[in-house]
């Protein structure tokens, strides 16, 4: 579909961002915070970001663990905008203490 990255462009730019992982048509990564309240607040950091770029992140919440699920609906598949959403979501966790 128009705008998907190949699985090589997809590999190349995973090289980049080592806290994620692909998984399908969609790249994942796992938040851990230091406290539920942190978590939450990543999350409303992320959601900011996500309206921003107009692309919003698939998020699984349990206690301090965040679970990120990017992938481009419209197209069908993973998009140069999952990686730059990816990056913004990166940036947050560190800023909030999570790793
Ligand atoms: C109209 C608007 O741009 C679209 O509905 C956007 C909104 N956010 C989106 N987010 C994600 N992850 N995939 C999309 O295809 C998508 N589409």
């Amino acid at each position: 579909m128009a705008g998907t990255l190949d699985d090589a462009a997809v590999a190349e730019r995973l090289g980049g961002l080592p806290a994620w992982s692909r998984d399908g048509d969609a790249i994942r990564r796992r938040v851990e915070a230091p406290s539920f309240m942190a978590g939450i607040d990543v999350v409303a950091d992320v959601a900011r970001a996500a309206e921003d770029a107009d692309h919003h992140p698939d998020i699984d919440i349990r206690w301090r663990t965040l679970t990120f699920t990017l992938s481009t609906h419209s197209a069908g598949g993973i998009t140069a905008k999952d990686f730059g959403l990816a990056a913004r979501i990166d940036e947050i966790a560190a800023r909030h203490g999570a790793g």
